[in-house]
């Protein structure tokens, strides 16, 4: 487990959840799994395909529940940005954010979406449908809807997998801004160099446990400082489980 142990905050975590079991028939998704997020951090849950993290972050996002544990916050004070855009192409981006802002009963509805449209940088493209934009700002958009209703905590399941590296940057400028506000931002993501990039802490899961649990030099640390290598190791060391054929 954790090689370095988070430093607790004086006021708790804006996110913790213990103990959280997710099974599918007869195989265990998530073992036990513990994490939590502080105000004002950005938390990388880093594995490879397979390891649990969008079962982990829908348990989180309350989307699915948990066959033990617990989540000690609310869904609804809780972003969910899924992997798919869940946005219609057809709309324009003002009307997206308009849309959703009334099915998640947005208190001062136009203000919030005014807002939205300024932080996330769209503001100059309200108008134009979203289909017309580019990846990275149909992302941005989806990124949008899911900090509608002003959450403290906003869970990203691997946000910038379609993007290409200016978008991913533009991207991040927007998540690392979220966080300096005093967010909790949670993302999962494979890609090792990102989560060493963006990452304050970072949550390695692997076949449904969690592997380590600290920041992302110290994980460098146990490979002579190259992140990939560490990751590699962790990963190569965790035995899976015997699952019924
Ligand atoms: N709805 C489901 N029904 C059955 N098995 C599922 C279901 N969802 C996930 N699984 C299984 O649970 C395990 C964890 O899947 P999950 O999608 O959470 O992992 P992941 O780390 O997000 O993977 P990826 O990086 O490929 O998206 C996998 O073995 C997967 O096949």
């Amino acid at each position: 487990m954790a090689a370095t142990d988070p430093i607790p905050s004086p006021t708790g975590p804006a996110l913790r959840a213990e103990g959280l079991v997710r099974r599918y028939g007869s195989r265990t998704a998530l073992h036990g799994v513990t994490v939590a997020a502080d105000a004002g951090e950005v938390v990388a849950i880093l594995g490879p395909n397979g390891a649990g993290k969008t079962t982990l972050l829908s348990l989180l996002a309350g989307l699915q529940d948990p066959d033990a544990g617990s989540v000690g916050r609310p869904a609804r004070e809780i972003g969910w940005v899924p992997q798919q855009p869940a946005v219609y192409r057809r709309l324009s981006v003002r009307q997206n954010l308009e849309l959703f802002a009334r099915l998640d009963d947005v208190p001062d509805a136009p203000a919030r979406v005014t807002r939205m449209l300024e932080q996330a940088g769209l503001a100059d493209r309200a108008g134009d449908l979203v289909g017309s934009l580019s990846g990275g700002g149909q992302q941005r958009v989806n990124v949008a809807v899911g900090l509608l209703a002003d959450p403290p905590v906003v869970l990203l399941d691997e946000p910038s997998a379609s993007l290409d590296p200016r978008q991913r940057e533009r991207m991040w400028r927007f998540l690392t801004g979220l966080a300096a506000d005093g967010r909790a931002v949670v993302f999962s993501t494979h890609d090792v160099a990102e989560a060493e990039r963006y990452a304050d802490r970072v949550v390695v899961l692997v076949d449904g446990r969690i592997a380590f649990d600290g920041p992302p030099a110290a994980l460098a640390e146990t490979a002579d400082g190259d992140l990939l290598r560490a990751f590699v190791d962790l990963v190569e060391r965790t035995v899976p489980d015997e699952e019924p054929a």
